[in-house]
């Protein structure tokens, strides 16, 4: 009686939930906090800190897409190229990413969507290699998706908030053209629920405690 369940919440106004598309980094996967250890590592070098409006603008970004936001944002393109910063960092990152652990509930929610039958499939900005190391130890798990789409699939033109990924995936469930608001999207990135807004899906944000934490703090010690 899963369905029920997904047809009572509020974002099923508009008709009861048929498919349910997952994020992967920072949603099933406790992989944000690699990325934000190396970029801290990297800018401290200029004298920056990372924040949360960085982190927030790179989030669910092709590697890239990101890459460029991280040095012209913080204003270090002159001297470290959006390129030159992805070679930094990927040394690090190749050894963080097959430690990856789920985040909290969602090997349960994944497990319950399937054995109720609802088509699940996994929509992630991160490429193919990406994705092999950082699923490696979950591999169980991922395999009761229907499709996994990534970042450097063919139809993903642009990262989020671009619809592109979310559109792919919906794309290729089955049971032909779906309704866009009843495909039900757990996102834990601000572009990722705007890309999902955009495909006109009904969204989920389940954003990360850590950083709830930090942004609590930098308006308090503005008050
Ligand atoms: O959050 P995802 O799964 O779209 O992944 C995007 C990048 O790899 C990390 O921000
Ligand atoms: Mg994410």
């Amino acid at each position: 009686m899963a369905n029920e369940g997904i047809n009572d919440t509020p974002c099923a106004r508009k008709g009861s939930i048929t498919r349910v598309i997952f994020d992967m980094d920072g949603l099933l996967l406790d992989t944000e906090k690699f990325y934000t250890e190396v970029q801290e590592i990297i800018l401290s070098r200029y004298n920056k800190t990372f924040d949360w409006s960085l982190k927030a603008k790179m989030m669910g970004k092709k590697a890239i897409e990101a890459a460029r936001v991280f040095v012209e944002e913080t204003g270090i393109s002159d001297s470290l190229t959006a390129e030159d910063f992805l070679v930094e960092r990927e040394e690090m990152l190749q050894k963080m990413f097959p430690t990856s652990d789920l985040m909290p509930g969602a090997s349960r929610l994944i497990h319950h969507l399937h054995e109720n039958g609802i088509p699940i499939c996994v929509a992630t900005g991160t490429h193919t290699r990406h994705f092999d190391l950082k699923t490696q130890r979950h591999s169980e798990l991922f395999s009761l998706m229907h499709h996994i789409v990534r970042g450097d699939d063919p139809e993903v033109k642009q990262g989020k908030p671009s619809p592109d990924i979310f559109l792919a995936a919906a794309n290729r469930f089955e049971g032909g053209p779906l309704d866009p608001p009843r495909i039900l999207v757990f996102e834990d990135a601000p572009s990722g629920v705007l890309a999902a807004k955009k495909a006109g899906m009904s969204v989920v944000m389940v954003p990360d405690a850590r950083w709830i934490a930090r942004i609590i703090k930098s308006l308090i010690r503005y008050r």
